[in-house]
């Protein structure tokens, strides 16, 4: 089976966010994605609401009961009980913990799972009752310890942080080292009957490998390369709506 699709709006909402005027909007590009083939739709909210706004998440998932009754929200963050009240208001599907400190520009490790295994088991516990599936961000390199320990807090998948592979996309060797890292960790998770998704800066041109490198992927979250290659691919037809309007 083919890895699965979740769109993350994350920059969606960024490019909103520089007006105060409802486009580009979340939930109609959102539509556009679940549209053309798109399985889910992530949105990974931080504390100060920089890209995705608390806001915006119930449209989203009345987008989906309403319009796409098979397709999956996917909340990512760090377990607050701001967010954890939020994710309990939006009922996603999935829920992914990522170990972010409100200061970082992006997601850039994964948990470490041995030393916060107490912490993320009761998050863990509290987010399944509630009926969601639970992903742990993970490093690409996670030992076999390591994996066993996300397994020990009851989560149901990893995600794989694929921002190291990401940033190899001028250097083949470079890219093949991160892949059998990554195809490694990969192999363990599925000894260990943890599912495997994966994300951080992936593009159509190293999806590929990844998926080569790990057979049993279940999904892949894409949001800041998939965006780029929209506005690219959409341009040229803009640029002529817009000439035409000048008329
Ligand atoms: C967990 C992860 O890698 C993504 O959620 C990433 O953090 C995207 O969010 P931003 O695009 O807002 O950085
Ligand atoms: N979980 C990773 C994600 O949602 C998207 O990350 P990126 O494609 O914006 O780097």
């Amino acid at each position: 089976m083919p890895a699965q699709l979740s769109v993350n709006l994350n920059a969606v909402a960024m490019l909103r966010n520089r007006r105060d005027l409802p486009w580009p909007s979340v939930t109609g590009l959102g539509r556009i994605a679940l549209q053309n083939g798109a399985h889910g739709l992530t949105v990974h909210p931080r504390p100060d609401q920089r890209h995705i706004r608390f806001s915006d998440l119930p449209g989203i998932r009345a987008l989906i009961d309403d319009e796409f009754p098979h397709a999956e929200f996917n909340i990512e963050g760090y377990p607050t009980d701001e967010f954890l009240e939020l994710v309990e208001a939006n009922e996603p599907e999935q829920v992914t913990l990522v170990p972010d400190d409100p200061s970082q520009a992006t997601s850039d490790h994964g948990w470490d799972f041995q030393g916060k295994g107490n912490f993320l088991r009761a998050v863990v516990q509290r987010l399944k009752k509630n009926g969601a599936r639970v992903s742990l961000f993970c490093d690409p390199d996670a030992s076999r310890a390591s994996l066993e320990a996300a397994g020990a807090t009851g989560a149901d998948r990893v995600e794989f942080y694929t921002g190291p592979y990401g940033g190899t996309h001028d250097d083949p060797a470079r890219a093949a080292e991160e892949l059998e890292k990554l195809a490694t960790a990969g192999r363990i998770a599925a000894e260990l009957g943890l599912g495997v998704n994966a994300g951080h800066d992936l593009t159509v041109e190293n999806l590929p490998g990844l998926a080569r490198a790990i057979p049993g992927l279940l999904e892949v979250s894409i949001g800041h390369g998939l965006i780029a290659d929209a506005i690219e691919h959409g341009m040229a037809e803009t640029v002529r709506r817009f000439v035409k309007a000048c008329a």
